[in-house]
């Protein structure tokens, strides 16, 4: 059986082998391309990749014959179904269907076809809606989850348990990081089916070029959500890759909390709207609070660098870079 203090399996030689191969799915998504990007200024030469029009995830006999095919040594699984509160909510059944399908076949066809060592990401969605604060990762499946993401959330847990599974029956190195909200660049700016940061760093944006006088925030402002960049995200995952073989997933978290209303100030005032924020309440709020406890990754030597002013101040200069003056 599998040591469930999460040191049952000895890290291995990841970051020595920089001529491996490591399929790093989702790479043109927010999570994929910082990996991408990191594993690339890591030294690492041999990364596969496929967009989501060559290869589909969620047909079961395409992923079999590529990993049959390219046989990767390493896979990080940084492809889903991944949206905002609105999307969660108005989705459910592709959330909970498309992310079950990508998993279980990424992580069965990694595992049939020899991959070494295997990344899953979930979300800090999957622990309850009321969990203690900082949340540890010992409050998974202590409580009913918040209804605006819970299928999200379920397939989530599914990916986690799946691993485990696998580590347990057939002793293969399958681990899960949990990363709080994310942004950066390649973020998704979508106006309903992002996330709040893109969300609004995209209506402030646009606000500030119509002269409007006012922007629209979702809820009442309250709930309290903690941001990591996506940069560091992508560290974090390099460095469990290399450092940590353990049974039970890892929290990866800034420490950092906001309430959206503050959050909503900061991006104001990065992108220079001087118009008023109107709170629309006829939204939903979703969890009140999700700060992660972090410090067992703290505990293996990790730690995030990006501040979440200068994440905003680079994240909004991406935009007008890469999606404002292409536009254009
Ligand atoms: N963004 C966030 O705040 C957070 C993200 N995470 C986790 O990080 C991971 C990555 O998220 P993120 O980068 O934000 O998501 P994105 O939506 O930015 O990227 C997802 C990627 O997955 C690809 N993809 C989706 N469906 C398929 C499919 N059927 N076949 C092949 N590729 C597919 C997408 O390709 P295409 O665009 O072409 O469909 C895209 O490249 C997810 O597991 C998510 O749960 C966790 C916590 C917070
Ligand atoms: C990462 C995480 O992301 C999702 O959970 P969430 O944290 O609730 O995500 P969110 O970024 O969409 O919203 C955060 C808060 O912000 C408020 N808010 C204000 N104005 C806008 C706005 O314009 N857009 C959005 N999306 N939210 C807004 C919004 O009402 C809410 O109170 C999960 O579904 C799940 O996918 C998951 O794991």
């Amino acid at each position: 059986m599998a040591d469930t203090t999460g040191s049952d399996m000895k890290p291995d030689s990841f970051m020595s082998e920089k001529s491996a191969k490591i399929f790093v799915a989702g790479h043109r998504g927010l999570v994929g391309s910082a990996i991408v990007r990191k594993l690339q200024e890591s030294g690492f030469t041999n990364l596969i990749l496929r967009t989501h029009s060559e290869l589909d995830l969620t047909n079961q006999n395409d992923v079999e014959s590529f990993f049959s095919t390219e046989k990767p040594a390493y896979v990080i699984l940084a492809a889903a179904k991944v949206g905002g509160i609105h999307a969660n909510n108005t989705y459910p059944a592709d959330f909970i269907a498309v992310n079950l399908q990508i998993q279980t076949n990424v992580i069965h066809s990694a595992y049939t076809h020899g991959v070494k060592k295997l990344l899953f990401l979930g979300s800090s969605c999957i622990y309850p809606k009321f969990a203690p604060q900082p949340i540890p990762e010992s409050a998974l499946l202590t409580g009913p989850l918040e209804p605006t993401n819970e299928w999200y959330a379920i397939a989530k847990i599914a990916g986690i348990k799946m691993c485990q599974a696998y580590r347990i029956q057939h002793k293969w190195d399958a681990i899960s990081g949990m990363p709080t909200n994310l942004y950066g660049q390649n973020d998704n700016f979508h106006p309903e089916n992002s996330h709040v940061l893109p969300a609004l760093m995209r209506r402030f944006h646009e606000a500030k070029a119509n002269d409007a006088e006012e922007v629209v925030v979702w809820g009442s402002g309250s709930p309290l959500r903690e941001f990591l960049h996506v940069d560091d995200l992508a560290d974090a995952c390099v460095f469990l890759m290399g450092r940590y073989s353990g049974f039970e997933h890892v929290n990866v978290g800034s420490g950092v909390e906001v309430t959206i209303k503050e959050l909503a100030e900061l991006v104001k005032e990065v992108v220079g709207f001087q118009g008023k924020l109107v709170w629309d309440c006829s939204k939903p709020d979703g969890t009140p609070r999700k700060l992660m406890d972090s410090s067992k990754l703290a505990s293996l030597g990790w730690t995030p660098k990006v501040s979440l002013r200068d994440g905003l101040r680079q994240t909004y200069d991406w935009y007008l870079e890469n999606v404002v003056q292409k536009k254009q």
